[in-house]
């Protein structure tokens, strides 16, 4: 059953940035982005993922990322929750 907790929504690059606490926590590095610690005000704990750069390849590499992640679910994988877009931030 899919609750409210679990459903994938959009975050506010506002949210984001007091989750992560401005960024502060770095837990990983990927091709296109680094990943945080964060922690959001319902005490959630999540890796957030933060592109380094926008170009318009980017774009279409986050879109893209954004669409698959929605679908994954399986046991092994951590859930996916949910996406940012503010005006530079993915
Ligand atoms: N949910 C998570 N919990 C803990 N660490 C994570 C989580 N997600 C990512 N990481 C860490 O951040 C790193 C980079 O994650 P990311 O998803 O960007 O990597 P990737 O898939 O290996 O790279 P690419 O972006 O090239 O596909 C991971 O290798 C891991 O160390």
């Amino acid at each position: 059953m899919e609750g409210p907790a679990s459903m994938f929504r959009k975050f506010s690059y506002k949210e984001t940035k007091k989750a992560t606490n401005n960024f502060n926590t770095i837990i990983g590095q990927g091709g296109f982005g680094t990943v945080y610690k964060a922690q959001f005000s319902d005490g959630f704990v999540a890796a957030v993922k933060r592109m380094d750069k926008v170009s318009e390849q980017a774009e279409d590499d986050f879109c893209r990322e954004i669409e698959l992640v929605e679908r994954l679910h399986h046991r092994h994988l951590v859930s996916p929750r949910g996406f940012c877009v503010n005006s530079r931030e993915r």
